[in-house]
């Protein structure tokens, strides 16, 4: 039989990881059949409560723990099995970790890049060109322990691309950095990704998460409850009705005209759920009194991921076979 030909487009692929740590009644199952898609050039926020499993699925994605069962291939290779594999991925993990304090960025880049297989001469071409991309070369000389918390992460992430991954592990990007350099990383990762890196962005901070991501996978408990285009998912939670708030008093008439039009009056506002054709019919149903505002609800990233992780618990299925090594 010929083996399917992997797409060059897809930089990793998750399939129905499993993974329970301990053993007997301290068994416990962290993550559930987790699949997960990204291409090149998107970016997926993986989110979750604390304890979901987000650490545990990222760690079988960068080959640092096994999966019970599942497998997993960054730009078609398993990195349980072809070590090659990890050298197409990049981790930005825990803060600044990746990072030697007492080397400047040049030299970090450059040992960094080594430890990767890039030479020694690449490694510092391409280091000058992302110390140049992420606004860094004037600290060339500056050891890291003395840049700010923003230079640093930058730097991170930069150390994390040097040997050119085809998927970049992002966590927390933006803890901890003022909104200036909050918006600066924000912007490199939107770079990033336009240069063809796929991204898995995971983060608490859901603001991040919707102004950065093309899709959203939520975990939960183990179990992905949803994955989609991040914003179609917003759009799925947001309500198309509006709500329209006004000055005064309505006079009989208008109350009924406003009724007929299947709209509903709570003292000072109306919430109408019909065309927007029909809203000016409505709006000059108004006159005159004042109008104070005409709204529609849109969800955001945190009301849906609230939702989400509120509803019942999902049914308990059948756990996987413990292997000796649990
Ligand atoms: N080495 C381990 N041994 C036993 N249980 C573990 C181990 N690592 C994680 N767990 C458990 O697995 C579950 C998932 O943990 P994981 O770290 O993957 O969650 P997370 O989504 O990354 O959480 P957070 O957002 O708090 O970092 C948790 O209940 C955790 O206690």
């Amino acid at each position: 039989m010929n083996r399917p030909v992997p797409d060059p487009d897809i930089a990793l692929e998750a399939h129905q990881l499993c993974k329970a740590y301990g053993r007997g009644r301290r068994r416990f199952v962290a993550v559930r059949e987790v699949s997960l898609t990204i291409r090149a050039g998107q970016v997926l926020a993986f989110l979750g409560p604390n304890g979901a499993g987000k650490t545990t699925t990222i760690k079988m994605i960068g080959g640092l723990i096994r999966p019970d069962r599942g497998w997993v291939k960054l730009a078609g290779l398993d990195p349980h099995r072809q070590p090659m594999a990890l050298r197409q991925v990049g981790a930005v993990l825990e803060g600044n970790r990746n990072l030697y304090w007492r080397l400047t960025p040049p030299e970090n880049l450059e040992y960094f890049g080594a430890l990767r297989q890039v030479p020694r001469r690449l490694a510092r071409q391409r280091g000058q060109v992302l110390l140049e991309q992420f606004g860094l070369l004037e600290k060339q000389r500056t050891p890291v322990q003395k840049l700010s918390r923003g230079m640093q992460q930058k730097l991170a992430i930069a150390v994390a691309l040097v040997h050119q991954p085809k998927l970049l592990l992002l966590d927390e990007p933006t803890l901890g950095l003022d909104v200036e350099a909050s918006e600066t990383v924000k912007a490199l990762v939107r770079d990033i990704a336009a240069s063809g890196c796929a991204i898995l962005l995971t983060t608490h901070q859901l603001a991040v998460a919707e102004a950065l991501s093309d899709r959203v996978a939520i975990i939960r408990q183990g179990q992905i409850v949803a994955e989609q285009p991040t914003q179609a998912l917003i759009q799925q939670f947001s309500d198309s009705a509006y709500q329209i708030r006004f000055a005064g008093l309505l006079s009989d008439g208008q109350r009924d005209a406003i009724a007929a039009l299947g709209a509903t009056v709570t003292e000072n506002r109306i919430r109408y759920a019909g065309s927007p054709t029909s809203l000016y019919t409505l709006l000059s149903l108004l006159k005159p009194l004042p109008l104070l505002e005409v709204s529609q609800h849109r969800a955001d990233l945190t009301d849906v991921f609230l939702q989400l992780v509120r509803q019942p618990s999902p049914p308990e299925p059948s756990t996987p076979t413990p292997k000796p090594d649990d």
